[in-house]
């Protein structure tokens, strides 16, 4: 679904992620670890065409990247739901306009009744008319994970979904993306939250991807 093929990255400062060969199968789901700056975000936008690869290949849906035409990229995208870590609202829109929001600039018309499903499904059934700014920090990530997959994506990136939120929030992200992943969902999760991935490994055979030293290995049982 999503192959790196040797890839490397620099930003112009030395090469920030090298060698990185990986497959992102379909229905798999994956954490992504590592240190702070480590690069988890670069790889996340190498695997949605955000950024190209100073060296190597990233193939996204049978297509290396370097060929696609910004068209193509669009196409590409509608295909691959991102979490950002800082999430990003229309703050004078309410909340559901924010979810359909991917809905209107692609210029489909949606079902108002698949808009509601999605919201309750998240749990946010009762805040459609909320702005963003009335929304707690554990709401605007289910908002944001709710617009993610508005589209219905194959693919879902979430770069630390659960960054900010207490544990009991972070279960709850968890869950809806483990049930999406059960769907047949090809689920990315980039995070630092050990405790989140050894939860996660109970629930779903999840496989942890390490960034050490600019590579990314898979981890061993060792975390
Ligand atoms: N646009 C950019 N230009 C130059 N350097 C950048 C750019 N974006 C990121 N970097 C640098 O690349 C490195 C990796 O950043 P990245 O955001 O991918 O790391 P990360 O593992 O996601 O970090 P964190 O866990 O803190 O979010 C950092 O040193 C960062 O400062």
């Amino acid at each position: 679904m999503i192959a790196f093929d040797n890839v490397a990255y620099n930003y112009g400062g030395g090469e920030l992620l090298s060698e990185v060969s990986l497959r992102l199968a379909p229905g798999s789901f994956h954490f992504l670890t590592g240190p702070s700056g480590a690069g988890k975000t670069t790889f996340l936008k190498l695997a949605y065409a955000e950024l190209l690869p100073t060296a190597g290949r990233v193939t996204i849906f049978d297509r290396e990247v370097r060929g696609l035409t910004r068209d193509d990229v669009a196409l590409t995208r509608r295909r691959i739901g991102v979490v950002h870590q800082d999430v990003q609202f229309l703050d004078h829109l309410p909340l559901a306009a924010n979810v359909a929001m991917p809905l209107m600039v692609s210029g489909r018309t949606g079902d108002p009744r698949d808009l509601t499903d999605l919201l309750q499904w998240v749990g946010l059934g009762q805040l459609g008319d909320a702005l963003p700014p009335q929304l707690s920090g554990g709401e605007r990530q289910r908002a944001a994970l709710a617009r993610a997959v508005i589209m219905g994506p194959d693919v879902i990136l979430a770069d630390e979904p659960t960054g900010n939120l207490d544990w009991e929030m972070s279960l709850r992200l968890l869950t809806l993306l483990v049930e999406l992943n059960k769907m047949g969902k090809t689920i990315l999760v980039a995070t630092h939250d050990l405790n989140l991935i050894r939860t996660a490994k109970n629930q779903v055979a999840a496989r942890v991807l390490r960034i050490r030293n600019r590579r990314i290995q898979l981890a061993g049982a060792d975390l």
